[in-house]
């Protein structure tokens, strides 16, 4: 059913760690009409005007994950902003886990430079006091590391293929310390937590879970 464009949708971001299912997740409510699906477009950072920034962050990242980061938040943005005809809208990661997640390790491994980080910083800062882009809830993705790690290597995305265990066991800990840790106030959704780790067989039970909480809010804003 269309939505009256003055009210907002239910936003739902679905966060998790490199490999976490994310994707799969989203594409287990693609039957649904009154929700739509915004995944992430990573074809778009594989495309800039024919630069492959994914590529080149990966090959030089201490050179390329400024600009790298830079395009990401400007498209995660264009999506927040996207007018959605839906009660419900369920995007792919946001400008939070771009900020506390992808940024701030690369801040604290000294990736980029402080004077880069400041300007990222800034950006986010500016963004999140005049745009309101916050979520109604937040679909965590747990997962443990090494699973993920394996199934990087499984899913064999050629740009991740030099990605090392360590990168992401501090994504993980980034990823615990916001959504479990709840250290970062700017972002007060509540958190449903998924256990990602287990395979596909299995975690249509945990799907089913998020969907009746998911589709239960949006009945509320459609009723609103
Ligand atoms: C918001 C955000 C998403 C995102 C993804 N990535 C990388 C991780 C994966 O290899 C690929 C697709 O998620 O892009 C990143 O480096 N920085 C990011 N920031």
């Amino acid at each position: 059913c269309a939505m009256a464009m003055n009210s907002k949708p239910f936003t739902v971001f679905v966060e998790g760690n490199i490999g976490s299912g994310k994707t799969t997740f989203l594409e287990h409510f693609r039957r649904f009409e009154d929700i739509t699906l915004l995944t992430e477009p990573v074809e778009e950072w594989r495309n800039l005007k024919g630069w492959n920034l994914l590529d080149l962050m990966y090959k030089d990242t201490a050179k390329w994950a400024m600009t790298f980061q830079s395009y990401v938040s400007l498209t995660m943005l264009e999506m927040h902003q996207r007018p959605t005809p839906t009660p419900v809208k369920l995007m792919e990661r946001s400008l939070y886990s771009a900020r506390y997640c992808f940024v701030e390790h690369m801040m604290r491994s000294g990736t980029i430079h402080p004077a880069e980080f400041a300007v990222l910083d800034e950006w986010f800062k500016f963004i999140m006091n005049h745009i309101h882009i916050d979520a109604d809830l937040i679909v965590y993705l747990k997962t443990t590391p090494l699973v993920v790690y394996e199934r990087i290597k499984k899913r064999a995305r050629s740009e991740e293929q030099c990605v090392p265990l360590s990168y992401i066991e501090e994504l993980h800990k980034l990823h615990e310390d916001w959504l479990i840790n709840r250290q970062h106030a700017e972002c007060p959704a509540p958190v449903l937590v998924i256990d990602a780790d287990l395979d596909l067989s299995q975690i249509t039970e945990e799907y089913k879970k998020s969907e009746h909480q998911i589709l239960r809010k949006a009945v509320d804003v459609v009723m609103r």
